[in-house]
């Protein structure tokens, strides 16, 4: 008698990488059911434009796809902490909070439910159950967005792309069936799902965020205007006046407040020390050493971390430039993840 195949839930989006995705596991001898997820509804037709995609991808494979809402708690989680970060004056990284609750949190919920052994997507990342790699193609590495995802999701995961680069997974795609060659034929998707073209543009259905107000310099002084502060992010150069600059400035504080933004030069931007919170760990040490990822492709810098309590303290062994609260800390030994921590304060 031949044995039961063990089922994968495959989270499906109606883009190229998880249509690849299931088609891989499938061939793989795995037994594929797709889900996917109403988060927001970004345009009109959203939905059923990406359906009609899955739609045709499920019937070429034969598989069954459930379609699950979690609209609200996407809502509450990663659209309301996204507005409410930038008006804060913080940079928030919603696929982070996305990956932990929605992702990784209510849809692998969801798989196991429905008898699902794993839950695959099309990630760029790699995972062994036990810890996340980078993934081969560097430039596509999804792992820095991984990195607060619970430590027991992990054995449940599958990332099938994982030693692949985009444009294999392209070209696959094109081979395999009209359904898989429409895809590849409409615009990749954005970097964030919710953000049509910036993220202003979102912020402002919340807020009046073009309110002018100062630009300061680190003494307090007033120096220049600017169009809004939630028009801003850390490091950023321009939108801004400085009276009589000749070299260039660098956002180095936000103030919502009272509306102000504080510049400086570029040596202002150094940070040296960096103070985590809401830790995310896949190791038991409290004293280590290793590589930081400040943000989503930076390069690593070398640093010593301790953990105490829900907090991580960071010492840089070579300076950083533009680190913005909000953002991930994300701990890395070579290319494994060993922990991550939300930024709350640099200097
Ligand atoms: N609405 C959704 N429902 C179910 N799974 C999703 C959804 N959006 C994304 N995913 C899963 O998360 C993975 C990574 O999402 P990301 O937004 O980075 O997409 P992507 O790189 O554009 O991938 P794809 O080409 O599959 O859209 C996807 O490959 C897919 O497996």
């Amino acid at each position: 008698m031949s044995e039961k195949k063990q089922k994968v839930m495959v989270g499906m989006s109606g883009g190229i990488d998880s249509s690849v995705t299931a088609y891989m596991l499938q061939q793989q001898g795995y037994e594929v059911e797709g889900v996917y997820l109403k988060l927001h509804n970004r345009t009109d037709g959203y939905h059923e434009n990406n359906l009609f995609y899955i739609e045709g991808v499920a019937k070429y494979l034969g598989i069954k796809y459930h379609i699950l809402d979690l609209a609200n708690k996407f809502n509450e989680e990663v659209y309301d902490y996204f507005v409410n970060s930038y008006l804060e004056g913080t940079t928030p990284n919603p696929c982070v909070k996305c990956n932990r609750n929605i992702k990784f949190g209510a849809m692998l919920d969801f798989a196991k439910e429905h008898g699902a052994s794993f839950l695959a997507t099309g990630h760029y990342a790699a995972t062994d159950g036990e810890f996340f790699y980078e993934a081969e193609d560097k430039s596509k590495d999804q792992s820095y967005f991984l990195s607060q995802i619970r430590k027991e999701a992990l054995p449940y995961m599958m990332f099938p792309l994982s030693n692949y680069k985009k444009e294999d997974i392209i070209k696959l795609g094109a081979s395999l069936d009209v359904a898989y060659k429409k895809i590849t034929e409409k615009n990749e998707s954005q970097e964030i799902c919710f953000v049509e073209t910036v993220y202003t543009d979102v912020i402002k259905k919340h807020a009046n965020i073009d309110v002018e107000g100062d630009v300061l310099d680190e003494d307090g002084n007033v120096v220049g205007k600017h169009k809004g502060y939630a028009h801003y992010t850390i490091g950023k150069r321009k939108g801004f006046t400085v009276k009589g600059a000749h070299d260039p400035h660098f956002v180095i504080k936000l103030n919502p407040k009272d509306n102000t933004i504080t510049v400086g030069k570029k040596p202002a931007l150094e940070i040296n020390e960096v103070l985590g919170e809401n830790i995310n760990m896949y190791i038991d040490k409290k004293e280590f050493s290793c590589g930081v990822k400040l943000r989503y492709r930076s390069t690593t810098t070398p640093c010593k971390v301790r953990i105490e309590n829900d907090k991580a303290f960071i010492m840089l062994e070579a300076p950083a430039f533009g680190v913005a609260s909000g953002q991930l800390a994300v701990f890395y030994d070579d290319g494994k993840v060993i922990g991550s921590a939300f930024i709350q304060s640099a200097n």
